[in-house]
């Protein structure tokens, strides 16, 4: 086994076991971390989760902030990701995970590389409220960008709600994050690269520079808008964005020690 997939079996394992992982002692380059990732979703991939789309992560000047990097990252979805609106997530299933508000974009029509803030517009079919559950598999939710890179940019779990027609303006919707009733997070879509299309943008250039250009159907989630809060057992989660509406979903009470 190389070093790229030793790397990439130690991440799948602290993901599949919820166990966390040391961060990656050797430093690596961008194309290394990216490469990791690949072998981690080829992982996936052969156990029959199929890829839905992608992610993108540090698009706000806020969740730049909280995990003091401020590159754009991206990662792959899975359908073995996707959690039921309005349903339970169990939280044994993660390390330590945390919840952002964000935007989905679905596609109707594939993306090249280079494309404009109008063209991408016009390959979505349609936009939606939703929850990014992110989940470091490494000690202490800390990391490098490259380690963060390698981990599939913390992908772990994704909550869609109703999807909306892309034809309105998406630029500056106010955006409010909910757990247990209580507003515990407050922003806007501008938040996100002064537009979410900015986003959608990039996520062409990144997913087709690795080969894997944006296709019909697949979601784009366009990063959180405002900084992450940590889930526990027993929470409801609920985000507002004014004009698509809202998704939302529970945490079971289950911890690891009532689990067994
Ligand atoms: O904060 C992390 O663990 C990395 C993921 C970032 C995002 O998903 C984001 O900024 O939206």
């Amino acid at each position: 086994m190389n070093r790229i997939e030793d790397i990439a079996g130690r991440l799948d394992a602290a993901a599949r076991n919820a166990t966390p992982t040391p961060q990656l002692a050797e430093p690596l380059s961008l194309d290394e971390a990216y490469a990791i990732q690949a072998a981690l979703m080829r992982l996936r991939y052969e156990r029959g989760e199929r890829r839905i789309g992608i992610k993108m992560g540090f698009t706000s000047r806020a969740k730049m902030a909280q995990m003091g990097i401020d590159e754009m990252i991206w990662g792959r979805l899975t359908d073995g990701m996707l959690q039921e609106e309005g349903g339970v997530v169990k939280f044994t299933r993660y390390v330590h995970p945390r919840v952002e508000p964000e935007i989905a974009f679905l596609l109707k029509a594939p993306l090249p590389a280079k494309v404009s803030p109008m063209e991408a517009m016009a390959a979505v079919e349609a936009v939606a409220p939703a929850l990014e559950i992110i989940d470091s598999r490494y000690k202490d939710f800390r990391f490098s960008l490259t380690d963060v890179i390698a981990d599939n940019s913390s992908s772990s779990g994704l909550v869609i709600g109703n999807w909306n027609s892309p034809r309105q303006d998406l630029s500056n919707l106010g955006i409010v994050l909910e757990i247990n009733g209580q507003i515990r997070q407050v922003g806007s879509s501008a938040a996100i690269l002064g537009h979410p299309v900015r986003s959608l943008v990039a996520a062409a250039r990144l997913a087709a520079a690795a080969d894997e250009p944006l296709q019909a159907g697949d979601i784009v989630m366009a990063g959180g808008a405002t900084g992450a809060e940590a889930l526990s057992p027993g929470m409801h989660v609920c985000v507002r964005v004014d004009r698509l509406g809202k998704a939302e979903f529970s945490v079971d009470g289950e911890t690891a020690s009532t689990s067994s």
